[in-house]
């Protein structure tokens, strides 16, 4: 997928812009808080209805406007284009695609987005809830029958603790089936997705750290010896004194291993942030199996991130995923050996306004 045109508007310290970008790579740079974030928020809104940098969309929202618009003519895998659109206000989130009202998964879907910035390095280090957000944006862009299996098990879980919460026993039994059926569903879902990741973040990461002793070993949130079923039952007592489900998906994790050490806990900074690259780049090569061009990515400060030499690297790789890449720095030698690659553009961001150089 390409975006051909995007028009921002209110977001951040950027009041309006419009910029045809390059279908390769976008290099954007500008000095510090002159809006390079801002431009890569907002196509990360563009695809997920959601800021990476605040809980709430609305704070994106520039402080003298009362709402914001995203909008961007788009080309799919198969040619066809279509028109984008994310306006945002204080109450409410409107989405749409050619002129009709949609949700936000449809948004996703159409414009799949994977973002690298600071914090996405934090992935092998913080709480297992941002490795099972990894897992599922990887599983909900591979099939889509797992949405809707994530959104029956999510709700029977809800709805099964705030039973346990109130001690409405009577009621459990229902919203334990359905939590055992959609759970073990949402389960195989994961365990084939990390069959599948698996050879490739093998070989993303044989580029990055020269090694192909990497193993991730992922643990379903069970002991898995046993049924889900039967792990409810005999958890019974505990959830009810807790009041909250001890075991099933929602409590999914999964490790990574190199020469059977635990990453995390011996590979140098340096060596684990090119392991979490290794890790969001086999997802977008995954999601390129299936369709050329299918993802946008978007790396945000890259030069504060990588040494030279795994910045070229990586510069080189990723014009020849060709997918459309967005990246920013403060300096346009931050990015590497620009030699290496063709069909880029770069853009210079100065207080909130955009220009093609
Ligand atoms: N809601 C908002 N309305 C207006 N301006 C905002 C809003 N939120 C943040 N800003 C300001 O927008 C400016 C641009 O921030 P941004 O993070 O995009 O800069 P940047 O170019 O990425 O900087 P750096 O290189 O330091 O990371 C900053 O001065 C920031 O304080």
């Amino acid at each position: 997928m390409t975006l051909l045109k995007l028009d921002v508007f209110s977001v951040r310290n950027i009041h309006s812009a419009s910029i045809q970008p390059s279908p390769g790579i976008n290099l954007i740079i500008g000095a510090n808080a002159s809006g390079k974030s801002a431009l890569l928020e907002a196509i990360f809104i563009l695809g997920r209805a959601r800021s990476f940098r605040s809980n709430h969309l609305k704070q994106a929202i520039c402080f003298d406007q009362s709402q914001m618009i995203i909008a961007a003519q788009h080309r799919q895998p198969n040619g066809s284009e279509t028109r984008l659109g994310v306006q945002v206000d204080a109450k409410q989130c409107e989405i749409r695609i050619d002129q009709e009202s949609r949700q936000k998964a449809d948004l996703a879907y159409t414009l799949p987005v994977q973002l690298i910035h600071p914090k996405s390095y934090q992935l092998l280090d913080a709480g297992p809830q941002n490795r099972r957000e990894f897992l599922d944006w990887g599983i909900f862009n591979h099939k889509r029958q797992f949405l809707p299996a994530w959104r029956k098990f999510s709700k029977a879980l809800q709805q099964r603790n705030a039973l346990l919460k109130t001690r409405q026993i009577k009621q459990l039994s229902a919203w334990d089936k359905e939590l055992v059926e959609y759970g073990v569903l949402v389960n195989e879902f994961r365990q084939d997705y990390i069959q599948l990741l698996q050879p490739e973040f093998l070989q993303m990461a044989g580029q990055f750290l020269d090694t192909t002793q990497i193993e991730m070993r992922f643990n379903c949130g069970w002991d898995d010896k046993q049924p889900l079923e039967q792990i409810l039952r005999s958890d019974f007592e505990k959830d009810l004194r807790y009041g909250y489900t001890h075991s099933g998906p929602h409590r999914a994790d999964f490790l990574t291993y190199l020469n059977t050490r635990l990453a995390k806990d011996f590979l140098s900074r340096g060596q684990q942030k090119l392991l979490v690259l290794a890790l969001l780049l086999s997802q977008v090569s995954l999601l390129n199996n299936q369709a050329q061009n299918n993802c946008c990515i978007l790396i945000d400060d890259l030069a504060a991130e990588l040494d030279t030499e795994n910045r070229s690297k990586l510069l080189k790789y990723l014009a020849g995923t060709g997918c459309q890449v967005f990246m920013t720095s403060t300096e346009l030698t931050n990015f590497g050996d620009l030699s290496l690659i063709d069909n880029y553009k770069v853009f210079h961001v100065e207080q909130g306004y955009i220009k093609q150089l």
